[in-house]
């Protein structure tokens, strides 16, 4: 299975053919696999390369430096920095296909997350400004490239999947998501083949969908939805191309016409016949677009048909985002 490489221009610069072409390779991509990739998504290549200088700025500060940003230990969405091995992805493991997990096993990363400017409920905290300057402008300016894209894609899913134009858009407008930067150090192949600790334990994500940009170490790791227990490894052939995948709210409100992906990050492919050796430190960063606040995550009507659905639970957004990232962030006495 490969990924779709698309060209998300063609959106607003196609001729009515090729955007319809698009509408059909974005909805076979995101049906088969819950993954798809995009090139000319309209963020420069600059801004980009700019995002991970900036991401390497921050994980090389201090630990009291990034303390001062630190995770608050509140219920809520992903905000600040989480040192190495606080966020336990594993405990969220097989969540949406109805399977729990007991293993703890560690991810071995440090990650710094904002979210939407001057949120008075989960405000972001941030770094001192003396000790990165500008760092805080360059982030919130980058979340709103990201917000932009989002708001696109999900626009172009509305076309594929053959709904009224907003009905997904209008449910994420606000701009709740989160933006991640997230810093994965050198590590031993030996280590994660020791089944103890991961870069990050496999998961599905959460929201809508979420834009992720790698550095060219790989690592990344998508479960083959027709084979399950199978994973594919999703190169990128530079920093700038967007890898899109399908979250959990979609999964939930089309019904599972669209699947949420399953996926990892681990040992890269180049180097999985190796028994010994250090794999490179890694640089991501992923914009996780959720609904807005209250929303509820039943099915749409559009997708209620045929045989009822495992999501008729009346959940609303934020206490199901919250509820999951809680779970990553087990306090000690609750691990196994
Ligand atoms: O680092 C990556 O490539 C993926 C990270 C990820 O899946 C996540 O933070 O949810
Ligand atoms: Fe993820």
């Amino acid at each position: 299975m490969e990924l779709s490489l698309l060209d998300l221009s063609l959106y607003t610069n196609g001729s009515p053919n090729e955007c319809q072409i698009l509408f059909e390779q974005v909805l076979l991509s995101c049906a088969s696999s819950g993954f798809v990739k995009f090139v000319n998504h309209g963020i420069p290549d600059e801004k980009i390369s700019e995002a991970f200088e900036w991401s390497r700025r921050f994980f090389t500060l201090s630990d009291a430096a990034k303390s001062k940003a630190a995770r608050p230990s509140r219920l809520g969405p992903n905000r600040g920095w989480a040192s190495i091995g606080q966020e336990k992805i594993s405990k969220i493991t097989g969540v949406i296909k109805g399977e729990t997990s007991s293993v703890a096993i560690e991810d071995m990363k440090e990650s710094f997350d904002l979210g939407p400017h001057d949120d008075p409920i989960f405000p972001t905290p941030w770094p001192a400004e003396s000790d990165i300057p500008y760092f805080k402008s360059f982030m919130q300016s980058f979340y709103d490239d990201c917000h932009e894209v989002h708001m696109l894609i999900l626009q172009i899913l509305e076309k594929s999947l053959g709904l009224e134009k907003g009905r997904l858009s209008s449910l994420c407008g606000d701009g709740n998501a989160e933006l991640r930067i997230a810093h994965y150090p050198p590590i031993e192949i030996r280590s994660i083949t020791s089944g103890k600790v991961m870069r990050i334990a496999e998961h599905t994500d959460v929201g809508t969908v979420t834009l992720l940009f790698q550095d060219s170490v790989g690592g990344l790791e998508v479960e083959n939805q027709k084979r399950p227990g199978t994973f594919i490894p999703i190169h990128s052939s530079s920093t700038s191309e967007m890898i899109v995948n399908i979250g959990d709210t979609l999964q939930r409100w089309t019904n599972e016409v669209l699947c949420s992906a399953n996926h990892r990050v681990t040992i890269p492919v180049n180097m999985q016949h190796l028994s010994d050796g250090l794999i490179s430190a890694r640089i991501s960063i992923g914009y996780f677009g959720k609904a807005n606040r209250d929303i509820s995550l039943r099915p749409l009507t559009e997708f209620e048909g045929n045989g009822g659905s495992r999501f008729n639970d009346e959940i609303q957004s934020q206490d199901y985002y919250t509820g999951i990232h809680e779970r990553s962030y087990p306090a000690p006495e609750l691990l196994t």
